[in-house]
């Protein structure tokens, strides 16, 4: 097991951001440490790599006990969200930066240099300034330095975080492709739950400073072990006094056995999905989110005004509260 991370715990004057922290990484794997804001994703990162040091607890780093070593023993990369690069220095120079005062051999330098270039693909960027690249390109050169040193562990705060839209999605195709590659045990942090249940293998949930659930995002996303982490993961609703997801509500024009009936008085529509609300009958009033695609609101012959009957669909996963 590659990082062990045991009854850790972090105050910062009286306030709690890690409440006894226990977690085990396995090696080779892509983890997302996945949360709200403030709950606690960065310190834990790191304080695995000697950035930050716990109050109590240790951390183990491939069978050695890593608490009181110094960042720089640790062997672990990592990249965070507006990374530093040294700004007069080329690109190839910020790369080799790690092994030359490593005081590593120049030829070996020169080779491993241009072997990280191709893995990121910034070959023909080499002799430029990072000022000279986009946001993306950046980053992947902060990745290949961050792997120069090559690295047990590769740690990653955001490192997508300040990017737009459709490079981060690029970004985390590549960085999954590169991760199946390499095999560098990496853990990054994200507080998109989308990024993380594309991108990881494995997905620790934390929230106010505690693990709410560790698991693959199958896992996770099918069974989740509270209704904060089914809330956290995707879209939710109330229905019948139970939270669900949207998509997995059945609806129909025509009486049947239902949790709710309602009148559909919103209609939305999102590419290829209608976004409905309807307005329960009974209770709170309280509108029920229902998502369907363009076709079954086709074939069901929904609209706008409809006193329709909703049940959760067969099949479909509840929290167990
Ligand atoms: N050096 C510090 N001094 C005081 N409080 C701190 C310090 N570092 C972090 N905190 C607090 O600890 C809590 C956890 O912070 P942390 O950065 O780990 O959260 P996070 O989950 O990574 O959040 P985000 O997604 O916003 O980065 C926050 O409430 C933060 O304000």
């Amino acid at each position: 097991m590659s990082i062990v991370v045991s009854n850790v715990t972090k105050r910062f004057g009286d306030f709690v951001a890690l409440d006894d922290i226990n977690l085990t990484i396995p090696t080779g794997g892509l983890t997302a440490l996945l949360g709200p804001s403030g709950g606690g994703k960065t310190t834990l990162l790191r304080i695995i790599a000697g950035l930050e040091e716990a109050d109590t607890g240790t951390i183990e780093i491939e069978g050695t006990n890593a608490t009181a070593l110094p960042v720089q023993k640790r062997n672990v990369g990592f990249v965070f969200q507006h990374y530093a690069a040294f700004k007069h220095m080329t690109v190839a120079k910020n790369v080799a930066f790690g092994l030359e005062i490593r005081k590593r051999p120049k030829d070996e330098v020169k080779k491993r240099v241009q072997e990280l270039l191709e893995l990121v693909h910034l070959e023909q960027w080499s002799q430029r300034l990072p000022s000279q690249l986009s946001g993306g390109q950046r980053q992947r050169m902060a990745l290949a330095r961050a792997l120069a040193i090559e690295p047990t562990v590769l740690l990653l705060d955001e490192p997508f975080g300040a990017l737009d839209a459709k490079v981060r999605k690029e970004l985390r195709d590549w960085l999954r492709r590169l991760h199946d590659e390499m095999h560098v045990t990496t853990v990054f942090v994200t507080h998109d739950q989308e990024e993380a249940l594309e991108v990881a293998d494995s997905l620790v949930i934390i929230n106010e400073g505690r693990i709410e659930q560790i698991g693959t995002p199958d896992d996770l996303y099918d069974r989740p072990a509270s209704d904060f982490v089914l809330s956290f993961l995707g879209p939710v609703t109330t229905l019948g006094g139970t939270l669900v997801r949207p998509h997995d509500i059945e609806i129909s024009r025509y009486e049947q056995a239902a949790a709710a009936v309602g009148t559909i008085t919103r209609w939305t529509r999102v590419g290829f999905e209608i976004r409905l609300e309807v307005t329960p009958e009974e209770g709170d009033k309280t509108p029920i989110q229902v998502v369907v695609t363009r076709s079954e609101a086709t074939t069901l012959g929904l609209h706008e005004g409809d006193r329709v009957w909703l049940r959760v669909k067969v099949g479909a996963d509840r929290v167990v509260s």
